[in-house]
């Protein structure tokens, strides 16, 4: 149960609205390179703009530390929100300050403005308030659309909510519903699939997720502290020295809990991290000393699809090799492709696994595709995200 205010609640018309939306997209060169986020905000904008509110959007992009970072302005993407809206969208060059409460009063019902990036300021990521009553100054009420920073804690996505009216957005209710109703009271069987690399970020996920799940599938290099945990050479593969410990443990609690954990009984290793690396399929316990974990074996990933296929619900985030490269693509290809012709539930945790996804050509085929990669993650661990905390209660 949702029990934040949402923007359907309160009456938008003539107010100036700042809405937080996460427009961190992938950029090459000055292109987008995935759209996906600014498609996602489109219903609140149209909604809030329809209703004649006065839309004045903000959003990070990338790291840029708190400096001004010509690369990290968000000028294309107003070019290209503007296309999709096909409504002229007034793009600043600034977040905060009186140029911008110049345009913000100019405003007509209707009209959309786009802050700059409001990480070139250092009191963003540092959620000061002073910065947020800055931002604050310029609203009647705030609406949090951003999911993906939902679980930041900064002034454009925290602090505001201090002293302005805030809300929540039609993508972050959509998000929340749909993560949520799947973790509370979950169709069974419920299958989580974990990989990528980040093994320190991910292990709380797993101990999460052993109290929920009936299936837990582990790739990526992530697998690789486990297959050492159940006392194999892993040779070059990735490893968390110290996470070794915490692994055996979860092996014991998923059997102690009933839950079926899932790990490679083959691997695809190369001798050196490469696109050009020699390579040869060897079962689990026969990792070479000098060779390194880049994918799961044809097995394996047999296994995985199997379990897939056979399940109601199924949340996956992070991919199960290096499917980046075209060798080490099998593992994660055969994973998207069971997750496409499942009839399970199918959610996809943002980052590297929404990329495969649509690299494979099976997007279109999933039930659920977050916007939110950490978001998603730390909104399966359990915690509370503080972007959704700050908002107004019902
Ligand atoms: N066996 C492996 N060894 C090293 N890196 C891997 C391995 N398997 C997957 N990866 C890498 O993990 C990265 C994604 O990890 P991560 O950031 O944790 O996932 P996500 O973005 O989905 O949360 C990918 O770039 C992929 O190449
Ligand atoms: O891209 C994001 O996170 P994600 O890669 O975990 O989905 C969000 O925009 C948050 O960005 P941040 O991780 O720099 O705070």
């Amino acid at each position: 149960m949702f029990l934040k205010k949402s923007m359907n609640d309160v009456d938008v018309k003539g107010k100036r609205v700042f809405v937080r939306v996460d427009f961190n997209v992938p950029m090459e060169a000055g292109q987008i390179t995935d759209e996906t986020r600014i498609r996602a905000a489109i219903p609140t904008i149209e909604q809030l703009v329809n209703a004649g509110a006065k839309v004045i959007l903000a959003s990070h992009l990338g790291r840029p530390k708190g400096e001004v970072n010509e690369e990290m302005r968000l000028t294309a993407v107003g070019t290209r929100l503007a296309e999709i809206m096909n409504k002229p969208v007034t793009k600043l060059d600034e977040s905060i300050g009186e140029a911008v409460e110049a345009s913000v009063n100019n405003m007509q019902d209707g009209d959309i403005v786009l802050l700059e990036n409001v990480r070139f300021h250092k009191g963003e990521e540092k959620n000061d308030a002073a910065l947020a009553q800055e931002f604050a100054k310029l609203a009647d009420l705030y609406i949090n659309d951003a999911f993906g920073a939902a679980h930041r804690a900064h002034a454009s996505t925290e602090g505001i909510a201090k002293f302005v009216p805030a809300v929540s957005g039609l993508l972050m209710e959509k998000e929340l519903d749909v993560l949520g109703k799947a973790l509370s009271n979950p169709e069974r069987p419920f299958t989580a699939i974990i990989g990528g690399a980040k093994v320190k970020d991910k292990i709380g996920v797993i101990e999460n997720l052993l109290d929920k799940v009936d299936h837990l599938i582990i790739g990526g290099g992530l697998v690789f502290t486990f297959v050492k945990a159940m006392g194999h050479d892993i040779g070059k593969s990735l490893l968390e020295e110290d996470k070794i410990e915490l692994a055996k443990s979860f092996i014991e609690q998923a059997k102690a809990k009933g839950v079926q954990l899932h790990m490679p009984v083959d691997a695809v290793v190369a001798n050196e991290f490469s696109k050009d690396a020699q390579t040869q399929v060897v079962a689990i316990d026969a990792i070479p000393s000098d060779w390194m974990g880049l994918d799961i074996g044809p097995k394996t990933a047999e296994n995985y699809a199997e379990v897939i296929k056979a399940s109601k619900l199924i949340i996956w985030n992070g991919p199960m090799g290096v499917f980046e490269m075209e060798k080490f693509a099998n593992g994660t290809k055969t994973v998207a492709d069971a997750m496409a012709v499942t009839e399970g539930y199918t959610i996809i945790g943002g980052g590297d696994s929404a990329a495969a996804v649509e690299k494979f050509e099976v997007a279109d085929k999933m039930d659920h595709i977050s916007t939110g990669g950490g978001a998603s993650l730390e909104l399966m661990e359990g915690k509370a995200l503080p972007g959704i905390v700050a908002l107004n209660d019902k």
